[in-house]
């Protein structure tokens, strides 16, 4: 077991879905896996392994925020090797074009975290990048399942309630939603030489106000789910 997964090595797949929320980890284990078994309950941040059209795929949650969800990300690529990481999760909308429940592929993510001075030092801004053929399967795989995306820049926020931010700005340079983890998501997958991606729901319009019941944020997001998952299959049998 690493610090906060109990799991064996071997336990988890090399590919592994990365939901904020513990539960829809459960929610999507039990929807789209067949046989699941779930390997992690330390910290109630549930693990499941199980096969997506025999592929082996696991789920992990991650909690909310790039300290949290970095480690379970450097856990998983550090102890359990694996090599695929796809961030499920919710997503505010910013951009007047982008609408509640639609699905995003964030090709970059912008952040105001600490974590890009804290590695490259001050001056050095580093651009949080998606691995390309990852985002590429995933398009294709969403054209294929007629699920529409929207791909662009988003920004991973270190708060969620933050009304200190210039979103008029950030709307300007093409920025299309807010979430709190995919930019340190890329980059310590660059770091560690691993592929990521974060495909994204729009669980709520910061401008217009526009929202989803939380239950529904816990599990009607099978749209982003199915992307992740085909994605993954066909890149894997490419
Ligand atoms: O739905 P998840 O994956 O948790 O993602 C989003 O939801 C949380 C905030 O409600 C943050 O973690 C944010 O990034
Ligand atoms: O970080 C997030 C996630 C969903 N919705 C938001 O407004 N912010």
């Amino acid at each position: 077991m690493s610090e906060h997964i109990e799991a064996k090595k071997g336990d988890i797949a090399k590919i592994v879905l990365l939901p904020g929320d513990p539960l829809r980890a459960k929610h999507i284990a039990e929807t789209f896996l067949e046989d699941p078994i779930c390997y992690n309950t330390v910290r109630n941040a549930l693990g499941y392994t199980g096969t997506y059209k025999g592929v082996k795929i696991s789920v992990q949650g991650t909690g909310m925020g790039i300290p949290s969800t970095l480690i379970y990300a450097e856990e998983l690529i550090n102890y359990y090797e694996c090599e695929i990481l796809i961030r499920v999760g919710t997503c505010g909308g910013m951009a007047p074009e982008i609408k509640v429940r639609d699905v995003i592929l964030a090709q970059s993510a912008t952040t105001d975290s600490a974590i890009i001075q804290n590695t490259f030092g001050s001056g050095l801004y580093y651009a949080p990048t998606a691995d390309f053929s990852l985002l590429d399967h995933a398009y294709a795989a969403a054209k294929k399942e007629q699920i529409a995306v929207k791909v662009g820049n988003i920004i991973s926020e270190d708060r969620f309630y933050n009304d200190e931010i210039d979103r008029e700005k950030l709307i300007q340079y093409k920025v299309l939603g807010a979430e709190m983890e995919a930019a340190g998501l890329y980059l310590i997958a660059a770091k560690y030489n691993v592929r990521a991606l974060a495909v994204l729901t729009i669980s709520n319009h910061i401008i217009s106000g526009e929202s989803t019941p939380a239950s529904e944020r816990e599990r009607s997001f099978n749209d982003m789910v199915k992307v992740a998952l085909e994605a993954t299959v066909s890149q894997i049998k490419a």
